[in-house]
């Protein structure tokens, strides 16, 4: 670890590896050519990423052999039900993908329908400290089945009668005939820091959470064009999502006729532009932001 640089860690490869490392490209962080490499040098920041399995990266963290890293708050969470220097981590950032909950399940129509059913019962799970934590805070007495993966199989196998698991479509759960009742945790990639592994790097955290703000930000943040009936101006504004004070500009040869430029900074669904198409909005484009800077 060279002095004055940052080290981050960041899962090998995975779902967090693939969202970090767009996350690390569009803030502009360009990493020199290295094959299989488990340390990737940044060329134009003072970081370097350590690739590891995720799981690992909050002792890292919290052991100071890494300033900071990018994790599930699952992770994180099960790691800090085990240990006080994870629990005094901080998370300096939301990062807004790898969106997942962590719920509870059971075979549909069978014996454990409620978080009460769940006394005496078996419980398969990878994140054995939530699961326990969770059901102390409810009084429940229930047999906690560790398992590495593929949880969803263990109430067909006869393992558990039920599962905590990770859930994000759903399509795992009906796919095994199960149904969630109860969420113990909601999710998503954070960055975390240990303020005294900064090694000098203090500086190159504050840059990169400035344009890991800008970059999440115009994620959501579209640039919405389209023309308008004049006269129905108000009820057009009143729905295009999170748009401050938008453009209005005239259109050359109609007197009846404005072109909207707006800024929205909510998510644009296809029902809002078929609202605004019923309130007489035409050739409507929305377009994507590149990078923003308030
Ligand atoms: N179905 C999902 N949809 C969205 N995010 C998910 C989903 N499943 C898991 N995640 C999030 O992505 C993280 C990484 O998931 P992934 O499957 O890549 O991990 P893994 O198999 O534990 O990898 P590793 O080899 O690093 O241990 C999870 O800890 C969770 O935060
Ligand atoms: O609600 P869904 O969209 O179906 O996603 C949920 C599934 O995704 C994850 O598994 P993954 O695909 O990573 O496989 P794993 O169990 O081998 O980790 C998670 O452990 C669930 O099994
Ligand atoms: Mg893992």
């Amino acid at each position: 670890m060279s002095a004055g640089r940052l080290t981050l860690a960041v899962q090998k490869s995975g779902r967090l590896a693939e969202g970090g490392f767009d996350l690390l490209k569009q803030s502009g962080v360009k990493l020199a050519y290295a094959r299989d490499a488990l340390m990737r040098r940044a060329e134009n920041v003072p970081l370097d990423l350590m690739l590891i399995r995720d799981d690992d990266i909050p002792s890292f963290v919290a052991s100071g052999s890494c300033g900071c890293g990018i994790v599930g708050e699952n992770v994180l969470a099960e790691a800090a039900a085990r240990s006080p220097r994870v629990a005094g981590l901080e998370i300096v950032q939301r990062l807004g993908f790898a969106r997942c909950t962590l719920k509870l399940a059971a075979p549909l129509e069978g014996p454990v329908q409620s978080v009460a059913d769940l006394e005496g019962r078996a419980i398969a799970t990878s994140y054995p400290a939530l699961t326990a934590k969770f059901l102390q805070e409810r009084g429940i007495m229930a047999e906690i089945v560790e398992m590495g993966g593929s949880v969803e199989v263990a109430p067909r196998m006869k393992i558990a009668d039920a599962i905590c698991d990770l859930v994000s479509t759903g399509a795992t759960l009906e796919a095994n005939g199960l149904a969630a009742f109860e969420t113990v945790l909601e999710s998503e990639a954070v960055l975390i820091a240990n303020p005294e592994a900064l090694n000098g790097g203090g500086a190159t955290l504050d840059l990169l959470v400035e344009r890991f703000k800008g970059v999440i930000a115009s994620r959501q943040t579209k640039y919405i064009l389209l023309n308008a009936p004049k006269d129905r101006l108000d009820e057009i504004r009143a729905v295009l999502p999170g748009a401050d004070a938008p453009t209005v500009a005239p259109v050359v040869g109609r007197d009846d006729v404005v072109a909207i430029h707006a800024v929205c900074t909510e998510e644009v669904f296809w029902s809002t532009l078929e609202q605004i198409k019923a309130a007489g909005g035409r050739s409507i484009l929305v377009l994507p932001i590149e990078k923003m800077m308030a």
